[in-house]
């Protein structure tokens, strides 16, 4: 299914953290000669709309219902609360144009499809021939395991795994971000003057940074202190003792797929694990353990990985390459997802270790949704 040419194409959230984001590659890809852009907003409506796309006017107001209900398609990176209010409610007067979203609120939902199209193109085009509506972004950590890990799961290769992994700041959002930096700057203050003389006593540079870590540094968003420590929850506690952000790694793998939407199926993959935050800035790296339902060589491995789309970038597992192209400062910025540390482990010819990293503004956010719009007007 295609739209008319140059759709009309409201866009909310634009000017947050994964709508900037999706604004420059919008740019970048010229995306913006296919559609006719309407930027709306939650607190500034009669503004200027960001002057990067020509002819876009005043801001509208994005809980105008009217408005929004004129829209053929709408792309929205506002969040889950700005879903919950006015999804429903479009719908409910009878709404039937296409919801692209980046939140979660959605995702679950059975007449919703999530959005990874180098791994689920056909799930996509069923969905759009049978009248599907509301496509929505996956999470970033499964986005980008499945987008580096594809050649595996595409061809049934996996029967379960799990993923441990080690998710940056920004993935809470902007201001996250700089209350880690923040963070790191108190601790260097610390102790700057100890660190200037290389004679200084090093328990001493300890004692005072976790003095300063328990006591002095401000952890309003993250709760308790991210720099130079690790946060071994993320999202809301299930009350299983499983992080919602654990839970996702299984529901939304198999929902991508196509393999039992979450429930116990034929081809159901068990996926499970940890979800960790760690002081990484951008980008989300996760280590995996496969049970393969072959005994595949590494080299048969790496060459499925590396042949089933063009952003999985297969690592070798030497310690010089792992180090200079395994990390998140290596991924961020780039839609890359590099996928390496592939070794047989010791449990048995079909167990692997996997280590992938991926930036989950890109590959994990804005990119799934830029596609699809593309999808959507028959650029791709
Ligand atoms: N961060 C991530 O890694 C990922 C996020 N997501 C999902 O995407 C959605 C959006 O997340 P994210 O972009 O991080 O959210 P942000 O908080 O960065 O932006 C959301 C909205 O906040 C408003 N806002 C208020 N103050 C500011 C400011 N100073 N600068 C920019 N915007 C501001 C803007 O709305 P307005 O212009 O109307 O005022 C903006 O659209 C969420 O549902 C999230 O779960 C999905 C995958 C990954
Ligand atoms: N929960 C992710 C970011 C995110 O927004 O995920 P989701 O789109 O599934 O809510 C993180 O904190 O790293």
């Amino acid at each position: 299914m295609t739209t008319a040419a140059n759709p009309s194409v409201g866009l909310v959230g634009w000017r947050g953290m994964v709508g900037s984001v999706l604004m420059q590659r919008m740019q970048d890809e010229n995306d913006f000669a296919n559609i006719n852009p309407v930027f709306f907003s939650t607190s500034n409506a009669g503004g200027a709309a960001p002057s990067f796309a020509e002819g876009s006017g005043k801001l509208e107001d994005a809980f105008d219902l009217e408005t929004l209900a004129k829209l053929p398609i709408i792309v929205t990176a506002q969040g889950g609360d700005y879903t919950k209010q006015v999804h429903g409610e479009l719908r409910n007067r009878g709404w039937d144009g296409l919801w692209i979203d980046a939140a979660s609120t959605l995702r679950m939902n059975d007449d919703s499809i999530i959005v990874l199209d180098p791994i689920n193109r056909d799930v996509i085009d069923a969905g759009l021939s049978g009248g599907v509506k509301d496509f929505i972004g996956g999470n970033c950590t499964v986005s980008c395991m499945l987008m580096g890990l594809g050649g595996l799961f595409k061809n049934n290769l996996v029967e379960w795994g799990t993923s441990m992994t080690y998710q940056a700041a920004s993935g809470g959002g902007a201001r996250h971000m700089r209350e880690l930096l923040n963070q790191f700057g108190t601790l260097n203050n610390e102790v700057s003057s100890e660190l200037e003389d290389p004679a200084s006593a090093i328990l001493e540079i300890d004692h005072k940074v976790l003095a300063a870590q328990r006591t002095g540094v401000d952890a309003t968003q993250f709760g308790v202190p991210l720099a130079g420590s690790l946060i071994p929850w993320i999202d809301a506690d299930l009350g299983n003792g499983q992080s919602k952000e654990e839970w996702k790694a299984g529901v939304e793998t198999n929902k991508i797929l196509g393999t039992g939407n979450g429930t116990a199926g034929k081809d159901h993959i068990a996926m499970d694990g940890l979800c960790i935050r760690i002081g990484a800035m951008r980008s989300h790296s996760q280590a995996l353990t496969l049970k393969l339902r072959e005994d595949l060589s590494v080299t048969e491995i790496e060459n499925l990985l590396a042949k089933d789309n063009e952003w999985a970038k297969v690592v070798p597992n030497t310690k010089e390459a792992s180090m200079a192209d395994l990390t998140p400062v290596a991924a961020s910025g780039t839609l890359d997802i590099p996928v390496g540390r592939i070794r047989k482990l010791e449990m048995g010819p079909e167990y692997i270790s996997a280590f992938t990293v991926g930036d989950q503004l890109l590959w994990g956010a804005a990119e799934p949704l830029r596609r699809m719009l593309n999808i959507v007007t028959g650029k791709l």
